[in-house]
């Protein structure tokens, strides 16, 4: 059996993005930025007032001296003159400042009568004043690729960028195999359950910027398969859940070759995930993940979401390993690396990570619980509590 890094890099050999499309930035969270971003003007475009109160210049600020109020700058409403020696402008957050004034006294600072302020004894001694440019330059590039967030989408509005270049989507088509699955809402025979990884992977996929389509649930036979690839074919990942294992209605394998599979490997030194496959069908990349739920969601985060990401033009795509400390002793690990659903915690000693006593890859329950799993190497010793170990963050 080869190794999950092994595995890893067989499943992205050959992959790449699949195009780019122009879209609104309403529709880019979640997408890959294919195409550098540049701002056009600074940020903010003038020196600002960050407070309400009243902009003077800086060296006539002493406590109880008097100023003339004349006249006022609101944001969107610059005020054109020069404030002179003994003048105030009465300014609002966001306004631009004035000529003459490099401070903003806050309005809590001061006493107002008619058109005279008086300055109080006790002042604050910041100058309120963001610069031009201070939170970006004119010339500024917002790199790629890069994966966009929430807070991304903000900034490329505030750069002025109505649209953004990204990597067009991965289609990814996801087939549930086995005579026993049911869809959800549906009504299982007692000897039924009902599919839900392929739900599970629908939701990861699309959080991390692909396109999910959840065909037919398949039943164990050739004909099924075959007709269901003939579908899946269309799609730019096909992946399979289910009937990878030794089992004589096990017929993913077999089928998927007679159907032009070329298998770049299948069974991987990994728990859980052993019975895992990958290859090209007829070009297109395959991946055929265990049936049991929390084996498929984990391989969904190892080998799915990394093909995935390369597809969508990502530089960085393997999952990020962070270390954490032990809580607990763990017993010796086996021939296979084990990533086992874990509790993460940001505690005041550090990261602390806890392991759950059961490890079943049929359970969901404690999946769900988990929020990393621990990474334990082939033939990993014993390990005490306080021993730093690492992890991927779910
Ligand atoms: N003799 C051996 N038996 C098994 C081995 C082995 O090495 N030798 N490997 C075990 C391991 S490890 C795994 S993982 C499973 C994987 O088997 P398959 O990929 O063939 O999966 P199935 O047999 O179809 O299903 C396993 C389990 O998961 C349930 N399942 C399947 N699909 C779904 C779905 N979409 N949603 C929810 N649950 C699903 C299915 O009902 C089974 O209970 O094989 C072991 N056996
Ligand atoms: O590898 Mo299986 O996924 O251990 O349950």
């Amino acid at each position: 059996m080869i190794t999950v890094d092994q595995a890893q890099t067989l499943c992205l050999a050959g992959l790449g993005i699949l195009g780019t499309e122009d879209v609104p930035i309403t529709q880019a969270a979640g997408r890959t930025l294919i195409t550098p971003a540049r701002a056009t003007r600074p940020q903010p475009p003038f020196a600002a007032s960050s407070m309400d109160g009243y902009a003077v210049a800086n060296d006539a600020v002493m406590p109880a001296t008097a100023f003339k109020v004349v006249g006022e700058a609101a944001a969107g409403h610059a005020w054109d003159g020069t404030v002179q020696t003994g003048e105030a402008l009465r300014i609002f957050t966001g306004a631009p400042m004035p000529h003459g004034t490099d401070r903003v006294v806050i309005q809590e600072d001061v006493t107002r009568d008619g058109d005279t302020i008086t300055l109080n004894i006790d002042l604050d001694q910041s100058r309120y004043i963001r610069p031009v440019g201070v939170d970006f330059p004119a010339d500024f590039i917002l790199p790629s690729p890069r994966l966009l967030t929430p807070s991304d989408i903000a900034l490329l509005a505030a750069m002025n960028s109505a649209t953004v270049t990204v990597s067009r989507k991965p289609r990814v088509a996801l087939i549930a195999t086995g005579d026993e699955l049911v869809m959800p809402g549906g009504d299982p025979r007692p000897d039924q359950i009902i599919a839900s990884n392929i739900f599970g992977l629908k939701a990861l996929i699309e959080q991390h910027g692909g396109e999910a389509n959840i065909l037919p649930i398949t039943a164990d036979t050739k004909d099924a398969l075959h007709a269901t690839f003939t579908t899946a074919i269309e799609a730019d990942l096909i992946v399979t859940i289910g009937g990878a294992s030794v089992g004589d209605h096990d017929l993913v394998g077999k089928v998927a070759q007679e159907f032009g599979l070329d298998r770049a490997f299948y069974k991987i030194a990994m728990r859980p995930g052993k019975p895992l496959m990958s290859g090209t069908m007829h070009g297109k990349p395959f991946l055929g993940l265990p049936g049991n739920p929390v084996s498929a969601m984990v391989c969904g985060h190892l080998f799915l979401l990394p093909m995935l990401r390369k597809m969508s033009g990502l530089a960085q795509v393997l999952p990020t390993i962070v270390s954490a400390t032990l809580t607990h002793d763990l017993s010796a690990n086996g021939a296979r690396a084990h990533y086992m659903r874990a509790q993460i915690t940001e505690t005041e000693n550090g990261r602390e990570i806890i392991a759950f006593d059961r490890q079943d890859s049929a359970l969901l329950t404690v999946l769900s619980d988990a929020n990393a799993l621990i990474v334990r190497p082939i033939a990993d010793s014993a390990l005490k509590a306080g021993t730093l170990v690492q992890s991927i963050q779910l």
